[in-house]
């Protein structure tokens, strides 16, 4: 029985109880007086998901995923494992309109470009910090930018 069904059939009330070690979560759904149903769910919701030193870039995915954002004028830093572009505006207006539509897929993301602002242009440097070098979140916001600018 799936969940939604066990909801909607029973018309009963359901309590969702959040174990104080966040370790499980029970469900609990009075169908009646007399039978109950628990169902627990393990989740792993003690902690954030821990992102694995496996998320950095292989080289094939680096030969893959880098080759159409060289192409858009990034260039991989000679003394770091990142990427940096320089993206020029017409005015600041635009400038920090384009900074504000990353910023929302960043904080979306939970992961946040490096950059400087003047006016109109935009420096930015896309690494992952946790993972030392370039991963698939910075290919995907790098693959944004170019979508915002396009
Ligand atoms: C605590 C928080 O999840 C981390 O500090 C996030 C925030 N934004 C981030 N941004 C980038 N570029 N790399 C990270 O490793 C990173 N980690």
């Amino acid at each position: 029985m799936s969940w939604s069904k066990t909801l909607y059939n029973t018309g009963r009330s359901i309590a969702i109880h959040f174990h104080p070690t966040a370790l499980s979560r029970i469900a609990r759904t009075q169908i009646n007086d007399t039978q109950s149903v628990t169902i627990t769910v393990r989740a792993g919701f003690t902690s954030a998901p821990k992102r694995k030193m496996a998320d950095k870039l292989n080289s094939e995915e680096r030969n893959g995923l880098l080759q159409p954002l060289i192409q858009s004028g990034w260039k991989v830093q000679s003394n770091r494992d990142a990427i940096e572009k320089e993206f020029k505006f017409k005015d600041f207006n635009e400038a920090f309109g384009f900074m504000s539509r990353v910023a929302l897929l960043a904080e979306k993301m939970d992961h946040h470009p490096e950059w400087f602002n003047v006016y109109n242009k935009v420096q930015v440097t896309l690494s992952s910090h946790d993972v030392n070098g370039l991963s698939k979140r910075d290919i995907r916001m790098a693959t944004f930018m170019e979508k915002l600018i396009n």
